[in-house]
């Protein structure tokens, strides 16, 4: 099996962009050149002069620097128009019937015309820190190593998807990850997201849980081109930051992919507020993907996987129980939104940046 991450955007070892600040600042950003003859008016004209201050006004917001490097045009989608599917899932402590039953949900799916589907997080295990260890396997080995990301493979290759596999506790050495898989139509690997921001929360009475007394953190934001769009990909807790949606964003994503599972305490308050935050702040579609609830698991999952369009609004959405959700994404709208709404031209480059510090430093 490929190694993912070096096919992702702006991984560590290879970038695939690698953009000329310079030059992007100079083709995108640059005022037109009538603008800067309305600079040049005779400052006696009187409407010279309203026509100078707010020709100064607006280029000394600096929307384009607010982004370091410079944010990325939307690219041209390979496609524009499809269905995606967000299989929640069931969960046991029996993971071949785990992988089974994933594998049912995706054909399904696909049967339905999905041609993106997303499983949710830790789809091949109970959610704990006794099971991940037991549950671990070995993604980048492969075959027999991992059957949870071979099963992916081989369906995303004969079914002609793209499939955002959810994650699984990885192992790598003595260290384990939640690991998400982005499979290409193709079957190859395409990307791997390792959860950046661990669940360690302690909301006394409700809700403790360690995820770093048995998880590493990865290390780095996971952005990939597949056949539907460019995908930024976050895992639960990882949609909290709202800087890693930022990122994605300012990097030329059409849509955020988070498999993830909310708790009973924090599901109702959060989940769907946070999609929708990460969706209208950022212009751009949220998928998430929950395991169903099971109340007799030692960790009760909120479940309401949801798909979010750019201006905030719920597209699509469910309850607790098993579901898969096929619900259409039409990419045509970003820009009508983004147009409607013009935040990217708006921002105060002068006052506050985001620092994308991989893509800083792969240029
Ligand atoms: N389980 C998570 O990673 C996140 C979560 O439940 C929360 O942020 O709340």
């Amino acid at each position: 099996m490929k190694s993912a991450v070096s096919s992702s955007l702006f991984s560590n070892s290879k970038n695939l962009l690698k953009p000329d600040p310079l030059s992007l600042l100079k083709s995108v950003f640059l005022p037109k050149p009538s603008l800067r003859s309305i600079v040049k008016l005779p400052s006696s004209s009187l409407s010279g002069q309203r026509s100078i201050s707010t020709s100064i006004m607006a280029s000394s917001f600096k929307p384009e620097q607010a982004r370091v490097p410079s944010a990325l045009p939307l690219p041209a989608p390979p496609l524009t128009k499809f269905n995606i599917g967000l299989c929640q899932l069931s969960v046991t402590s029996d993971k071949n019937r785990n992988i089974s039953h994933a594998k049912n949900a995706i054909e399904e799916a696909a049967s339905k015309g999905a041609k993106l589907v997303l499983l949710p997080e830790i789809w091949n295990s109970p959610y704990s820190n006794d099971s991940f260890p037991v549950y671990a396997e070995d993604i980048d080995a492969g075959g027999d190593a991992s059957p949870s990301t071979a099963m992916l493979s081989e369906a995303s290759k004969r079914l002609k998807i793209t499939i955002i596999g959810g994650s699984i506790p990885e192992r790598v050495g003595d260290r384990l990850y939640n690991t998400c898989c982005v499979f290409g139509s193709d079957g190859e690997l395409k990307a791997k997201h390792r959860k950046i921001h661990l669940f360690d929360i302690d909301i006394p009475g409700k809700i403790t849980f360690m995820e770093s007394k048995t998880l590493t953190a990865g290390e780095t934001p996971t952005i990939v081109d597949t056949d539907v769009g460019r995908i930024g990909i976050g895992i639960c807790y990882d949609i909290r930051f709202q800087e890693l949606a930022m990122i994605y964003a300012a990097r030329g994503a059409h849509m955020l992919c988070y498999p993830g599972a909310f708790n009973m305490t924090t599901g109702p308050l959060h989940w769907e507020l946070l999609q929708r935050a990460r969706a209208t702040d950022n212009q751009l579609y949220v998928a998430t993907c929950s395991p169903a609830r099971d109340s007799g698991a030692g960790y009760t999952a909120w479940g309401h996987s949801t798909l979010i369009g750019p201006f905030g609004e719920v597209l699509a959405t469910t309850e607790h129980e098993e579901a898969i959700i096929i619900a259409e994404i039409d990419y045509s709208i970003l820009e009508q939104r983004r147009t409607s709404l013009p935040l990217n031209k708006q921002r105060r480059g002068d006052l506050y940046q985001l620092v994308d510090v991989q893509r800083l430093n792969s240029t």
